[in-house]
């Protein structure tokens, strides 16, 4: 699913508004009947009271015509429009006027108002701002943006939450509505998925306005959503006549004393993935570590008893996968590096091996193209340094991805997968897979798919919604605190089969409640 940048739902509203011949009136009227009926569905005339925030553009344009039909159904409302300037929208205004001709005036609050009393069972409707938003809130807006956010009412954003810019981060964390649910027109906007945004909402859905297809399915986007659907269309099929040398032959390097785990996990997670063979290649010490615990795994050692210090095998790896449970002793960084000298297989590189990377930036020359790293936020950081917000942070990884011709997962709550102008966000996964390990089996499976023929970008993209697919199947018998990564590996099936599931409902677009 694509992720629209404000320009663009603009230009869809234009053009939908000149091609089916309707007014932008029209346009708000639908959003408005959406609204309702999304709402009256669930509430069903109940007498709760809703108070709804609108400012003077189009977003409180929505707000003042849900209003409207709230009460014609007997809703129990209040109407504010916060005054923040005097260029008020023309549909506001149409629509404004069509609401008092029903007797129903609402509150106007300027700088120094007094601020309504909202109890804790009432409902919010916030139609403040949307995705006009230009410059963060003045002070007095803010305040009531904190007022409501107190309230410990339910809060319903129109189409974003008040206060949070659509493409570039946010000035004044306190300036923001913080939802719990968003009916976002048409589209999610990006930052729904972003670390430092993300938290403004809690859940989200989106409301179809009818902009027109045609220009939605011809315009690109820096940024897709990816979900099942996106998933099964990159999954690849088994071949009857196969056998296990058709799916590849996947490499995993790593361990050092006491960090084996790592990579039994990460050479496990590459067989669950489906790679037709998996060699492990190890220190010494981790020889019957890696035997006894993974009998379909072959090994291969160091000369090094606890680290690795001479990576030389004598076979050919479909692909290799480097870094878990590493280390960065110096005999280590020389390995690696004589390792890359020499290599000419596809690579995806986590932990250790991006920390030597990062304290080696002359390495990253070194790498194939199209070579998939995979940090976690501290190992990104070492890697191309800090950033003011997750705007900037996407546009320098764009740029490190496009100067070394490679793919970097960036790993979070929604981890994005960065190629050159385009990310894509993942959609699966949950907060029980913070946990140790967890990334060690994102390497695995992602190096595992990369062995089967997956195109390092499918390969990332897939890895990435498998793994967090497998944690939302894992975490539905263990709860979150007890989720382990050895319990992810377990749910990689059932995260394929899941593909084919037919879904119980209609397909709507919305997250997923926690
Ligand atoms: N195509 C669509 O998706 C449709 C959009 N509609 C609604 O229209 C909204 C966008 O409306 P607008 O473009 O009128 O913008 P907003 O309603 O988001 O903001 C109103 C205006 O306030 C001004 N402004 C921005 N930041 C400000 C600040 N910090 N302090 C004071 N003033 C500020 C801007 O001039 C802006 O146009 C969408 O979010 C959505 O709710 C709907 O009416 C239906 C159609
Ligand atoms: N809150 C979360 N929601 C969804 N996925 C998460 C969350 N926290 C972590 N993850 C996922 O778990 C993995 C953790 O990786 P990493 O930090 O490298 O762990 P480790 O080093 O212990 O293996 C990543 O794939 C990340 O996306
Ligand atoms: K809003």
């Amino acid at each position: 699913m694509k992720l629209y940048s404000a320009k663009q739902i603009y230009k869809a509203d234009q053009i939908s508004i000149k091609k089916e011949e309707i007014t932008s009136d029209e346009l708000m009227e639908r959003a408005a009947l959406q609204l309702f009926n999304w709402i009256h569905l669930r509430m069903q005339g109940a007498p709760v009271k809703i108070h709804l925030f609108c400012g003077i553009g189009n977003n409180g344009g929505d707000g003042i015509a849900l209003a409207r039909h709230l009460l014609d159904h007997g809703y129990n409302i209040s109407v504010y429009v916060i005054n923040y300037s005097e260029k008020r929208s023309k549909d506001f205004l149409i629509n404004l006027e069509r609401l008092k001709t029903r007797k129903c005036w609402p509150s106007f609050i300027s700088s120094d108002d007094e601020l309504p009393e909202i109890g804790k069972d009432d409902i919010i409707v916030d139609g403040i701002f949307g995705i006009g938003l230009n410059r963060t809130p003045d002070d007095w807006v803010a305040k009531i943006i904190q007022h409501l956010n107190k309230s410990e009412a339910f809060i319903l954003s129109i189409d974003i939450p008040s206060g949070l810019f659509t493409d570039q981060g946010p000035e004044n964390l306190e300036a923001i509505i913080k939802s719990n649910f968003v009916l976002s027109f048409q589209t999610p906007k990006l930052v729904f998925f972003l670390p430092q945004t993300g938290s403004f909402i809690e859940q989200w859905e989106v409301l179809d306005i009818g902009l027109d297809p045609e220009y939605l399915m011809a315009t690109e986007t820096d940024y897709e959503l990816i979900g099942n659907n996106e998933a099964l269309s990159v999954y690849k099929p088994r071949e009857k006549y196969a056998h296990k040398g058709t799916y590849g032959h996947t490499l995993i390097i790593g361990g050092s004393y006491g960090k084996m785990g790592a990579v039994c996990l990460a050479a496990n997670a590459a067989l669950h993935a489906g790679s037709g063979l998996v060699t492990a290649y190890v220190p010494k010490i981790g020889y019957s570590i890696l035997q006894t615990s993974l009998p379909e795994v072959m090994v291969l050692t160091d000369s090094n008893e606890d680290l690795l210090e001479n990576i030389e095998f004598d076979f050919e790896p479909t692909v290799v996968g480097i870094g878990v449970g590493m280390g960065t002793n110096n005999k280590t960084v020389t390995g690696f590096t004589e390792f890359l000298n020499k290599n000419k297989k596809p690579l995806v590189l986590d932990a250790d091996a991006l920390n030597i990377l990062s304290k080696n930036k002359s390495l990253l020359k070194k790498l194939p193209e199209n070579t998939i790293l995979t940090p976690h936020p501290k190992e990104l950081e070492r890697l191309i340094g800090t950033w003011k917000d997750d705007f900037e942070k996407l546009d320098k990884v764009k740029k490190f991805t496009k100067k070394f011709k490679c793919i970097v997962v960036i790993k979070g709550a929604h981890t994005i997968v960065v190629q050159i102008d385009k990310g894509y966000v993942n959609t699966t996964g949950n907060p029980g897979m913070a946990t140790a390990g967890s990334g060690d089996v994102l390497t695995g499976i992602i190096t595992g798919l990369r062995a089967q023929g997956y195109t390092a970008l499918d390969a990332a993209i897939f890895g990435v919604y498998l793994h967090g697919k497998a944690g939302d199947i894992a975490v539905e018998s263990t709860g979150y605190q007890s989720l382990v990564a050895s319990s992810l590996i377990e749910s990689i099936g059932s995260a394929y089969l899941d593909l084919f599931k037919i879904p119980e409902h209609p397909v709507v677009e919305e997250s997923k409640g926690q």
